[in-house]
Protein backbone atom coordinates (compact mmCIF):
# COMPACT_ATOMS: atom_id res chain seq x y z
CA UNK A 1 0.00 0.00 0.00
CA UNK A 2 1.43 3.24 -0.75
CA UNK A 3 0.82 6.66 1.16
CA UNK A 4 -2.65 8.72 -0.57
CA UNK A 5 -1.84 11.15 -2.85
CA UNK A 6 -2.02 14.86 -1.75
CA UNK A 7 -4.14 16.84 -3.89
CA UNK A 8 -4.22 20.67 -2.99
CA UNK A 9 -7.04 22.43 -3.63
CA UNK A 10 -8.75 26.23 -2.94
CA UNK A 11 -11.96 25.65 -0.37
CA UNK A 12 -14.40 27.37 -2.81
CA UNK A 13 -17.53 24.82 -3.52
CA UNK A 14 -16.35 24.56 -7.01
CA UNK A 15 -12.92 24.04 -6.36
CA UNK A 16 -13.45 21.22 -3.94
CA UNK A 17 -15.79 19.49 -6.25
CA UNK A 18 -13.83 19.52 -9.18
CA UNK A 19 -11.02 18.33 -6.93
CA UNK A 20 -13.42 15.84 -5.68
CA UNK A 21 -14.27 14.50 -9.06
CA UNK A 22 -10.39 14.30 -9.95
CA UNK A 23 -9.39 12.66 -6.74
CA UNK A 24 -12.35 10.13 -7.39
CA UNK A 25 -11.62 9.57 -11.06
CA UNK A 26 -7.80 9.13 -10.18
CA UNK A 27 -8.47 6.58 -7.16
CA UNK A 28 -11.44 4.37 -9.80
CA UNK A 29 -8.86 4.28 -12.38
CA UNK A 30 -5.66 3.60 -10.25
CA UNK A 31 -6.26 2.15 -6.86
CA UNK A 32 -4.15 5.26 -5.16
CA UNK A 33 -6.10 6.13 -2.57
CA UNK A 34 -6.16 10.66 -2.42
CA UNK A 35 -6.78 12.73 0.20
CA UNK A 36 -7.52 16.83 0.09
CA UNK A 37 -5.54 19.30 1.07
CA UNK A 38 -7.38 22.74 1.63
CA UNK A 39 -5.11 25.96 0.49
CA UNK A 40 -6.56 29.56 1.49
CA UNK A 41 -5.46 31.79 -1.35
CA UNK A 42 -5.01 35.46 -0.94
CA UNK A 43 -6.71 35.92 -4.38
CA UNK A 44 -9.81 34.18 -1.94
CA UNK A 45 -9.69 37.18 0.74
CA UNK A 46 -8.89 40.39 -0.60
CA UNK A 47 -11.87 42.40 -1.62
CA UNK A 48 -9.52 43.55 -4.39
CA UNK A 49 -10.73 43.42 -8.24
CA UNK A 50 -8.74 40.40 -10.12
CA UNK A 51 -8.02 42.72 -12.97
CA UNK A 52 -6.22 44.81 -10.70
CA UNK A 53 -4.42 41.58 -8.93
CA UNK A 54 -3.43 40.43 -12.28
CA UNK A 55 -5.80 38.47 -12.98
CA UNK A 56 -6.82 34.74 -11.64
CA UNK A 57 -3.13 33.73 -11.61
CA UNK A 58 -2.87 34.66 -8.17
CA UNK A 59 -5.14 31.36 -7.23
CA UNK A 60 -2.79 29.63 -8.88
CA UNK A 61 0.41 30.62 -7.90
CA UNK A 62 -0.50 29.55 -4.24
CA UNK A 63 -1.20 26.30 -4.85
CA UNK A 64 2.17 25.66 -7.34
CA UNK A 65 3.83 27.08 -4.04
CA UNK A 66 2.64 24.28 -2.40
CA UNK A 67 3.84 21.93 -5.03
CA UNK A 68 7.79 23.14 -4.63
CA UNK A 69 7.20 23.31 -1.06
CA UNK A 70 6.27 19.56 -1.19
CA UNK A 71 3.26 20.42 0.94
CA UNK A 72 1.02 18.57 -1.77
CA UNK A 73 1.34 16.14 -4.93
CA UNK A 74 -0.61 17.76 -7.13
CA UNK A 75 -3.51 20.03 -7.82
CA UNK A 76 -6.59 21.06 -10.01
CA UNK A 77 -6.92 23.99 -11.58
CA UNK A 78 -9.68 25.05 -14.16
CA UNK A 79 -7.74 25.31 -17.00
CA UNK A 80 -8.90 28.47 -17.86
CA UNK A 81 -7.28 30.72 -14.97
CA UNK A 82 -3.76 29.07 -15.64
CA UNK A 83 -1.51 31.54 -17.45
CA UNK A 84 0.12 30.77 -20.64
CA UNK A 85 3.67 31.23 -19.23
CA UNK A 86 5.55 28.15 -18.53
CA UNK A 87 6.87 27.20 -14.95
CA UNK A 88 9.48 25.20 -15.56
CA UNK A 89 9.33 23.30 -12.07
CA UNK A 90 5.76 22.70 -12.87
CA UNK A 91 3.74 20.19 -15.75
CA UNK A 92 0.60 19.76 -17.00
CA UNK A 93 0.51 15.80 -15.92
CA UNK A 94 -3.29 15.74 -17.14
CA UNK A 95 -6.36 17.90 -19.17
CA UNK A 96 -9.57 15.71 -18.63
CA UNK A 97 -12.17 15.62 -20.99
CA UNK A 98 -13.60 19.25 -21.31
CA UNK A 99 -17.37 19.94 -19.78
CA UNK A 100 -19.52 22.47 -21.42
CA UNK A 101 -17.26 25.09 -22.58
CA UNK A 102 -20.20 27.57 -23.08
CA UNK A 103 -21.02 30.91 -21.00
CA UNK A 104 -24.45 30.89 -19.82
CA UNK A 105 -27.00 33.38 -18.23
CA UNK A 106 -28.14 33.07 -14.82
CA UNK A 107 -31.52 35.69 -14.55
CA UNK A 108 -34.99 35.44 -14.54
CA UNK A 109 -34.93 35.76 -18.44
CA UNK A 110 -33.10 35.80 -21.78
CA UNK A 111 -30.65 38.27 -22.79
CA UNK A 112 -33.13 39.51 -25.33
CA UNK A 113 -36.36 39.92 -23.04
CA UNK A 114 -34.42 41.71 -20.17
CA UNK A 115 -35.43 45.63 -20.04
CA UNK A 116 -33.37 48.30 -21.20
CA UNK A 117 -31.17 49.05 -18.60
CA UNK A 118 -30.39 45.76 -16.68
CA UNK A 119 -28.30 45.58 -14.73
CA UNK A 120 -25.27 42.40 -15.15
CA UNK A 121 -22.91 41.27 -13.18
CA UNK A 122 -19.35 40.38 -15.08
CA UNK A 123 -15.68 41.27 -14.50
CA UNK A 124 -14.50 39.94 -17.42
CA UNK A 125 -13.92 42.20 -20.22
CA UNK A 126 -14.63 39.41 -22.98
CA UNK A 127 -17.69 38.65 -21.35
CA UNK A 128 -18.43 42.63 -21.10
CA UNK A 129 -17.30 43.47 -25.17
CA UNK A 130 -18.96 40.22 -26.35
CA UNK A 131 -22.42 40.74 -24.71
CA UNK A 132 -22.49 44.72 -25.37
CA UNK A 133 -22.12 43.86 -28.96
CA UNK A 134 -25.68 41.39 -28.52
CA UNK A 135 -27.38 44.28 -25.74
CA UNK A 136 -26.00 47.29 -25.71
CA UNK A 137 -27.68 49.11 -23.76
CA UNK A 138 -27.68 46.73 -20.94
CA UNK A 139 -25.83 48.07 -17.83
CA UNK A 140 -22.79 45.61 -17.28
CA UNK A 141 -20.73 46.10 -14.05
CA UNK A 142 -18.11 44.25 -12.07
CA UNK A 143 -18.94 41.67 -9.56
CA UNK A 144 -16.76 39.72 -7.02
CA UNK A 145 -16.61 36.27 -4.90
CA UNK A 146 -17.40 33.05 -5.35
CA UNK A 147 -20.25 31.70 -8.38
CA UNK A 148 -22.72 31.00 -5.62
CA UNK A 149 -22.28 34.19 -3.67
CA UNK A 150 -22.39 36.36 -7.54
CA UNK A 151 -25.58 34.48 -7.77
CA UNK A 152 -27.25 35.68 -4.50
CA UNK A 153 -26.81 39.18 -5.54
CA UNK A 154 -29.80 38.79 -8.33
CA UNK A 155 -32.28 37.33 -5.22
CA UNK A 156 -31.01 40.25 -3.27
CA UNK A 157 -31.84 42.97 -6.35
CA UNK A 158 -28.18 44.19 -6.60
CA UNK A 159 -28.43 42.54 -10.31
CA UNK A 160 -30.75 41.86 -12.86
CA UNK A 161 -28.56 38.83 -14.12
CA UNK A 162 -25.08 37.48 -14.03
CA UNK A 163 -23.24 35.59 -16.29
CA UNK A 164 -20.69 32.52 -15.63
CA UNK A 165 -19.53 29.67 -17.34
CA UNK A 166 -22.13 26.66 -17.85
CA UNK A 167 -19.54 24.29 -16.80
CA UNK A 168 -18.89 26.02 -13.21
CA UNK A 169 -22.53 26.50 -12.86
CA UNK A 170 -22.87 22.56 -13.68
CA UNK A 171 -20.49 21.65 -10.76
CA UNK A 172 -21.86 23.66 -7.66
CA UNK A 173 -25.19 22.44 -8.62
CA UNK A 174 -26.61 25.87 -10.05
CA UNK A 175 -26.89 24.99 -13.66
CA UNK A 176 -31.23 24.53 -12.82
CA UNK A 177 -31.05 28.79 -12.69
CA UNK A 178 -29.05 29.15 -15.90
CA UNK A 179 -31.96 31.63 -18.31
CA UNK A 180 -29.82 30.90 -21.54
CA UNK A 181 -26.56 29.32 -22.76
CA UNK A 182 -24.63 31.40 -25.36
CA UNK A 183 -23.68 29.51 -28.47
CA UNK A 184 -20.23 29.49 -28.94
CA UNK A 185 -20.61 31.46 -32.12
CA UNK A 186 -22.31 34.29 -30.04
CA UNK A 187 -19.86 34.43 -27.08
CA UNK A 188 -16.60 33.20 -27.92
CA UNK A 189 -15.28 31.50 -24.68
CA UNK A 190 -12.47 31.90 -22.86
CA UNK A 191 -9.62 30.07 -23.77
CA UNK A 192 -9.39 26.76 -21.81
CA UNK A 193 -13.13 27.40 -20.15
CA UNK A 194 -14.73 24.36 -19.27
CA UNK A 195 -11.62 21.90 -18.70
CA UNK A 196 -9.37 21.00 -15.77
CA UNK A 197 -6.11 20.67 -15.75
CA UNK A 198 -4.18 18.72 -13.27
CA UNK A 199 -0.88 20.00 -12.37
CA UNK A 200 2.43 18.84 -10.53
CA UNK A 201 6.43 19.29 -10.15
CA UNK A 202 8.47 18.11 -13.29
CA UNK A 203 10.92 16.15 -11.29
CA UNK A 204 8.09 13.52 -10.09
CA UNK A 205 8.11 11.59 -13.29
CA UNK A 206 6.22 8.48 -11.40
CA UNK A 207 3.50 10.84 -10.56
CA UNK A 208 3.77 12.61 -13.77
CA UNK A 209 3.06 9.10 -15.54
CA UNK A 210 0.64 7.85 -12.84
CA UNK A 211 -1.56 11.46 -13.57
CA UNK A 212 -1.69 10.38 -17.60
CA UNK A 213 -4.11 8.28 -17.57
CA UNK A 214 -6.66 11.52 -16.52
CA UNK A 215 -5.51 12.98 -20.03
CA UNK A 216 -8.09 13.57 -22.93
CA UNK A 217 -5.87 13.82 -26.06
CA UNK A 218 -8.71 15.63 -27.73
CA UNK A 219 -9.62 18.34 -25.12
CA UNK A 220 -5.86 18.65 -24.67
CA UNK A 221 -5.03 19.83 -28.78
CA UNK A 222 -8.18 21.98 -28.37
CA UNK A 223 -7.14 23.83 -25.39
CA UNK A 224 -3.84 23.97 -26.69
CA UNK A 225 -4.77 25.81 -30.26
CA UNK A 226 -6.82 27.86 -28.24
CA UNK A 227 -3.86 28.84 -25.11
CA UNK A 228 -1.40 29.39 -28.27
CA UNK A 229 -3.59 31.91 -29.58
CA UNK A 230 -3.59 34.01 -26.28
CA UNK A 231 0.08 33.62 -26.31
CA UNK A 232 0.63 34.98 -29.19
CA UNK A 233 -1.72 38.03 -28.90
CA UNK A 234 1.09 38.41 -24.93
CA UNK A 235 -2.82 38.71 -23.44
CA UNK A 236 -4.28 37.24 -20.00
CA UNK A 237 -6.99 35.84 -18.36
CA UNK A 238 -8.57 39.48 -18.17
CA UNK A 239 -7.97 40.18 -22.13
CA UNK A 240 -11.03 40.78 -24.14
CA UNK A 241 -10.28 37.54 -26.17
CA UNK A 242 -12.40 34.83 -26.69
CA UNK A 243 -10.83 31.42 -28.78
CA UNK A 244 -12.54 27.88 -28.89
CA UNK A 245 -11.27 24.64 -30.61
CA UNK A 246 -13.32 21.58 -31.13
CA UNK A 247 -12.68 18.50 -33.33
CA UNK A 248 -13.22 14.87 -34.00
CA UNK A 249 -9.49 13.67 -33.91
CA UNK A 250 -8.67 14.41 -37.29
CA UNK A 251 -9.42 17.85 -37.94
CA UNK A 252 -9.18 20.94 -35.57
CA UNK A 253 -11.39 24.19 -35.74
CA UNK A 254 -10.77 27.30 -34.15
CA UNK A 255 -12.02 30.45 -33.63
CA UNK A 256 -10.59 33.40 -31.85
CA UNK A 257 -11.91 36.18 -31.35
CA UNK A 258 -10.94 40.32 -29.82
CA UNK A 259 -13.53 42.64 -28.75
CA UNK A 260 -13.03 46.21 -28.55
CA UNK A 261 -14.38 47.40 -24.57
CA UNK A 262 -17.52 48.90 -26.02
CA UNK A 263 -18.24 45.94 -28.11
CA UNK A 264 -18.74 47.83 -31.06
CA UNK A 265 -15.53 46.31 -33.26
CA UNK A 266 -14.13 43.42 -33.23
CA UNK A 267 -11.62 40.91 -35.22
CA UNK A 268 -12.89 37.50 -35.62
CA UNK A 269 -11.10 34.62 -37.47
CA UNK A 270 -10.97 30.65 -37.82
CA UNK A 271 -8.84 28.34 -38.86
CA UNK A 272 -8.83 24.05 -39.26
CA UNK A 273 -5.59 21.91 -38.82
CA UNK A 274 -4.63 18.71 -38.03
CA UNK A 275 -4.43 18.58 -34.22
CA UNK A 276 -0.88 17.88 -33.31
CA UNK A 277 0.07 21.42 -34.86
CA UNK A 278 -2.89 22.66 -32.80
CA UNK A 279 0.33 25.04 -31.08
CA UNK A 280 0.73 26.57 -34.93
CA UNK A 281 -2.65 26.70 -35.49
CA UNK A 282 -3.16 28.70 -32.25
CA UNK A 283 -0.40 31.06 -33.24
CA UNK A 284 -0.87 31.57 -36.76
CA UNK A 285 -4.61 32.39 -36.23
CA UNK A 286 -3.15 34.98 -33.70
CA UNK A 287 -0.74 36.25 -36.25
CA UNK A 288 -3.35 36.78 -38.69
CA UNK A 289 -5.82 38.76 -36.41
CA UNK A 290 -3.20 41.38 -35.67
CA UNK A 291 -2.12 41.62 -38.98
CA UNK A 292 -6.10 42.81 -38.95
CA UNK A 293 -5.75 44.97 -36.08
CA UNK A 294 -6.21 42.69 -33.37
CA UNK A 295 -3.53 44.46 -30.54
CA UNK A 296 -4.72 47.68 -31.67
CA UNK A 297 -7.79 46.73 -30.30
CA UNK A 298 -6.71 45.33 -27.41
CA UNK A 299 -4.15 48.38 -26.68
CA UNK A 300 -7.92 50.27 -26.55
CA UNK A 301 -8.25 47.96 -23.46
CA UNK A 302 -8.30 50.02 -19.75
CA UNK A 303 -9.41 49.41 -16.40
N1 LIG B 1 -12.30 32.76 -13.35
C1 LIG B 1 -13.00 31.92 -12.43
C2 LIG B 1 -13.40 30.65 -13.08
N2 LIG B 1 -12.49 29.76 -13.48
C3 LIG B 1 -13.13 28.72 -14.05
C4 LIG B 1 -14.48 28.97 -14.01
C5 LIG B 1 -15.55 28.13 -14.53
C6 LIG B 1 -15.24 26.70 -14.80
C7 LIG B 1 -14.38 26.45 -15.99
O1 LIG B 1 -14.26 27.27 -16.93
O2 LIG B 1 -13.80 25.35 -16.04
C8 LIG B 1 -14.66 30.19 -13.37
C9 LIG B 1 -15.92 30.87 -13.07
C10 LIG B 1 -16.59 31.44 -14.29
O3 LIG B 1 -15.92 31.95 -15.19
O4 LIG B 1 -17.82 31.42 -14.35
Amino acid sequence: MSAALRLGTRKSLMATTQSQFVADRLTGLTGREVELVGVTTFGDVTKAHLTQLGGTGVFVSELRGKLVEGAIDFAVHSLKDLPTTPDEQIVIAAILPRDDPRDALVSNAKLADLPPGARIGTGSPRRVAQLRSLRPDLDYQPIRGNADTRIGKIASGEFDGVVLAAAGLERIGRDGEISEIFDVDAMVPAPGQGALAVECLASRTDLIELLGVLDDPRTRAAVTAERSVLAALEAGCAAPVGAFASGDGHILNLTAVVVSADGARSVRKSASGPPPAAMDLGRDLAAAMIAEGADTLMGEQTH
